[in-house]
């Protein structure tokens, strides 16, 4: 592609990798190094994929606003998880099919309460469930790394399948998908951008593993489809795919993303996606708190302070506690903004040539939108490296909005399941620290704190210990 006069500066590449390598495992901490050389916008190739990193947050506000920077790329990845020669769904796609898929799935969460305190009860339930489970292995270190994925994902499940999922059986699919992710993570993102080096390596890539493990995840889904057209009733909607149905079957237009053979493709992508992009982020959130907490008592105590003081041990928390409890949210803040768990967002792309910041960027760019840049901005933030939830709070202790805060990607793309997600943590940690004070497991002290880097900033593994409190 012939680049545009005033194009992005950038350092040089290599033939076929571009700047692949130079990037290294964490992209976004080396976006921030060639900012200081470049400025904000830079240049850099992913192997055969023209991309642009932006690293300041009031640019990235800017960008992640305007519609022509809402694209993603075309990545055979996407297509080949999509069981289709171009990717499915919602998370993946752009233009008209995205705006249907994403218009459809907001009204329909959305009916179904996802944002609403009628979700309160469903969490509540499944986090009583929750406890009793980690009570029976209390008082010991244990590992969390998949603790909290099965309750998170029950969750989802309720809404989009109408019931809980009693076997454990998504968690673990799940599971299997997501460690084959980490375990290719720097091989598979040479095969992402580079496509002929998957087609002469495929086993070496990792991509035939991922594209097998995703098989029983796809019929696991066709299961549950197959059983809801069976007894589906025109006019009765009792979950999401319920919806999904009556809306294939309502739809004449040809072109529409909801029609016959495509509308049930896409019906399993867009499954995929809310499973993936709800699943992941919210079990790994809830994950770090719980760290972070162990790692900082004093932190843990003041919210636990809070929680008792606002709540008690007599009733579980409720949404409506929410606004008694500054110190508590502040944490959440702080978890979010210290993990900065999506680091480069989801890759964006250009859908047309577009200016931003007097630099030329032509359709068909991958955008790179630094969010760790964001939360992580030294000159916003002062000491970035250093957990202080009091940073949301101003002198009164109320919380403060701050304008670098974008874990959820204000913008065209929005995350959909913010409002979901940020109840969901905040009914999670409330329960949690009201139910047990959580320590580092004595054998090591001071576990890491660093993330291991694939799609989402995952924590390490290690061991914490579970105490209940008032038994
Ligand atoms: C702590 C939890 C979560 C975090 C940090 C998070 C963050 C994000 C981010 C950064 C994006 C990318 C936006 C972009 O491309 O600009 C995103 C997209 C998305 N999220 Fe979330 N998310 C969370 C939970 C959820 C939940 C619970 C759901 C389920 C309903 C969900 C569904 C989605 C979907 C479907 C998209 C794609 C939107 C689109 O491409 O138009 N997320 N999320």
């Amino acid at each position: 592609q012939k680049r545009p006069k005033n194009y992005p500066p950038g350092p040089y590449g290599l033939p076929i990798f571009g700047h692949l390598l130079q990037l290294g495992p964490s992209p976004h901490i080396t976006l921030l190094k060639l900012k200081e050389k470049y400025g904000p916008i830079v240049a850099v190739d992913f192997g055969s994929y023209p991309a642009i990193g932006i690293s300041d947050y009031r640019i990235l506000r800017e960008a992640l606003a305007h519609p022509s920077f809402a694209g993603r790329p075309n990545l055979n990845v996407f297509q080949h998880r999509s069981r289709d020669v171009i990717a499915r769904g919602l998370l993946f796609t752009e233009g008209r099919q995205w705006l249907e898929q994403r218009h459809f799935a907001i009204k329909q969460l959305k009916a179904l309460g996802y944002s609403k305190t009628s979700i309160e009860t469903t969490v509540q339930a499944e986090i009583s469930d929750f406890l009793i489970n980690l009570k029976a292995d209390c008082n010991r270190p244990m590992s969390i790394r998949t603790r909290f994925h099965a309750p998170v994902l029950n969750i989802l499940w309720a809404l989009i399948v109408g019931e809980r999922d009693t076997t454990g059986e998504a968690a673990m699919l799940f599971k299997i998908c997501t460690e084959s992710i980490e375990e290719h993570n720097g091989l598979a993102s040479l095969c992402m951008f580079i496509p002929w080096f998957s087609k002469i390596f495929p086993k070496l890539s990792g991509l035939d593993e991922m594209n097998k493990n995703l098989g029983p995840l796809w019929a696991f889904f066709e299961k549950y489809i197959k059983d809801h057209q069976s007894t589906f009733i025109p006019g009765q909607v009792r979950d999401f795919l319920d919806a999904y149905i009556q809306e294939i079957q309502n739809t004449t237009d040809p072109s529409s993303s909801f029609y016959k053979e495509v509308g049930e493709r896409s019906m399993l992508s867009t499954l995929l996606d809310l499973f993936f992009a709800g699943g992941e982020t919210t079990a790994n959130t809830i994950h770090w708190t719980c760290l972070y907490l162990a790692s900082f008592p004093k932190v843990q105590k003041r919210l636990q302070d809070e929680v008792d003081s606002v709540i008690g041990n007599s009733r579980l928390p409720a949404l409506t506690d929410e606004i008694s409890m500054p110190y508590t949210c502040a944490v959440i803040q702080e978890s979010m903004r210290f993990t900065a768990l999506i680091p480069l967002a989801i890759f964006h792309s250009t859908t047309q040539d577009v200016e931003l910041k007097g630099y030329k960027i032509p359709a068909n760019t991958m955008v790179l939108m630094n969010v760790y840049s964001a939360l992580h901005d030294k000159e916003y933030w002062g000491d970035p490296e250093v957990f202080r939830p009091d940073r949301f709070l101003d002198d009164e202790g109320k919380l403060i909005k701050h304008e670098p805060m974008v874990p959820f990607c204000p913008g065209k793309r929005v995350c959909i399941g913010e409002v979901l997600a940020r109840n969901e943590l905040f009914l999670y940690i409330t329960s949690l620290f009201q139910t047990f004070s959580i320590s580092t497991d004595p054998a090591n002290p001071n576990p890491s704190l660093d993330p291991i880097v694939t799609w989402i900033q995952m924590p390490p593994d290690h061991h914490l210990m579970f105490t209940q409190r008032n038994s």
